[in-house]
């Protein structure tokens, strides 16, 4: 079987877009009404994605607000993948999250950083601010991949959302492994011709 891949992933958008819920949604199937404002909690989830065994560690961070960025600096320095979440029942949760993007790239260049943007709370309907075709728009401008979900009543792509963000990760170790596997080849192919040459001189 292949190797263990561990994958750190944060998830990161303003207090009470539900991000504890989903994570909890994620890990259990069950919804809890109330929880508490979180400090931060940390996860293990092993998982198998596309036949490859991954360690999921999900770091549910405290909400954030635009005056939190000093803390906002920590997780984003912990997490090598991002799941950016808003309420698609509160349009100031939507507008931050291009803030939130561009703080991640900030920190993280030149790596190319895997985020998925996930819109929660669709059960609540009537209550909606913020439209699928927005969601959509946001996440062609970010270059991420976008889902729309209730941590509620399960609606929606949840566990995807998590997955795709890791599966990005995957593509990346596995494409590294092969350039670094090619290096080596050529570095012996290069001692092997080396060699030949002296014989034949
Ligand atoms: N109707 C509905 N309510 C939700 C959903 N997800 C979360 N909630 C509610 O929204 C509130 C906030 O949810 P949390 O999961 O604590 O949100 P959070 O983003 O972790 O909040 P912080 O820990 O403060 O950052 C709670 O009352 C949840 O029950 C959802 O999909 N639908």
């Amino acid at each position: 079987m292949a190797k263990n891949c561990d994958v750190k992933l944060a998830v990161m958008g303003r207090a009470g877009v539900g991000k504890s819920a989903l994570v909890v949604r994620f890990l259990t199937k069950r919804f809890i009404w109330e929880y508490d404002p979180t400090l931060e909690s940390t996860y293990r989830h092993q998982a198998i994605i596309d036949e490859e065994p991954v360690t999921m560690e999900i770091l549910d961070t405290a909400g954030q607000t635009q005056d939190d960025s000093g803390q906002r600096e920590g997780y984003v320095r912990w997490g090598d993948t991002f799941l950016l979440v808003y309420d698609t029942t509160d349009r100031c949760s939507f507008d931050e999250i291009a803030q939130i993007k561009a703080q991640i790239d900030e920190i993280k260049k030149p790596q190319i950083v895997h985020t998925v943007l996930l819109g929660n709370k669709i059960d609540l309907d009537h209550a909606r601010q913020v439209s699928v075709e927005d969601g959509e728009r946001l996440a062609v401008e970010l270059g991420c991949a976008f889902f729309e979900c209730s941590a509620c009543n399960g609606d929606g792509c949840i566990s995807d959302a998590f997955y795709d963000v890791c599966r990005e990760k995957l593509r990346q170790r596995a494409a590294q492994g092969k350039a670094r596997r090619r290096s080596s080849t050529t570095h012996v192919k290069q001692a092997f011709n080396k060699m030949l040459t002296k014989i034949s001189s």
